[in-house]
């Protein structure tokens, strides 16, 4: 279980993310997601950044290419010193195999080898646009679980989903398999482009590991308090 809500920091720059973390007391150690917007922009040294600061880091860049490729660029990552990476599940079971054996060998000895999940079906893909522009037959849920079930074939460490099929994805796994939600939204504010939203309480009801939220605390008036709101929402509701 990762207990801090992990924030999305989608920012066009360093600039705007230091105003960002300006706002949040001094010393507080996040948990953010850094994903292509920014390390498009700034490359590694955002992280490097991020991390110096006492930030713990999911790399978000949804890798999916042949495993050759994959395997390669997640030996790049895991030098980075990230706790999570992702790829995306349609890459197949042996993309995501080289995935994992790239991170083992680019993470330095002695330090821990970064867990690597997988995208199943987007949290801004609704059934209907999954049927009809990707072909799938299957009903979202039956793409998503399965996705999960060839990703822990593969040996990764979890997926990425909506929280609406966490319990599903452990009942169709194991308990232990890490089941990480964005599409996180506290009651009352905006959904945006998202679909299959569900609020923080709701979302470790059903069973979810890890939140990601982004806009309702990146764009709030006041983000550290929202961020306090959505934390306790997320750490008292009970299972
Ligand atoms: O991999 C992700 O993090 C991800 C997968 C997914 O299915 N849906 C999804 O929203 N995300 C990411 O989670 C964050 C959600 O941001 P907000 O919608 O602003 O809370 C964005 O950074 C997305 O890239």
């Amino acid at each position: 279980m990762i207990e801090r809500p992990i924030i999305a920091l989608d920012f066009p720059s360093k600039d705007e993310i230091k105003s960002f973390l300006n706002k949040f007391p001094q010393g507080e150690s996040l948990f953010v997601k850094v994903g292509m917007e920014i390390f498009y922009q700034e490359g590694p040294a955002i992280v490097h950044w991020l991390k110096e600061a006492g930030h713990d880091i999911f790399l978000d860049l949804k890798l999916h290419d042949i495993p050759n490729t994959v395997e390669h660029s997640m030996a790049g990552l895991a030098r980075l010193g990230v706790s999570i990476t992702t790829v995306q599940a349609a890459g197949g079971v042996e993309m995501m195999q080289r995935a994992k054996q790239g991170l083992k060998t680019g993470t330095t000895a002695g330090e821990e080898v970064p867990k690597v999940i997988a995208v199943t079906q987007l949290t801004s893909t609704s059934q209907e646009q999954m049927q009809e522009e990707q072909l799938v037959q299957a009903s979202l849920e039956e793409s998503v679980l399965h996705y999960a079930k060839i990703a822990q074939q593969a040996d990764l460490d979890g997926v990425v989903s909506s929280a609406w099929e966490a319990q599903k994805i452990h009942d169709a796994t194991t308990q232990d398999f890490m089941c990480l939600t964005p599409g996180i939204r506290p009651e009352g504010s905006e959904v945006g482009d998202q679909k299959r939203v569900v609020t923080p309480g709701k979302a470790r009801a059903i069973g979810s590991n890890a939140i990601v939220v982004g806009r309702p605390i990146t764009l709030a008036a006041d983000p550290y308090k929202v961020y306090q709101n959505i934390k306790k929402d997320w750490k008292e509701t009970t299972k």
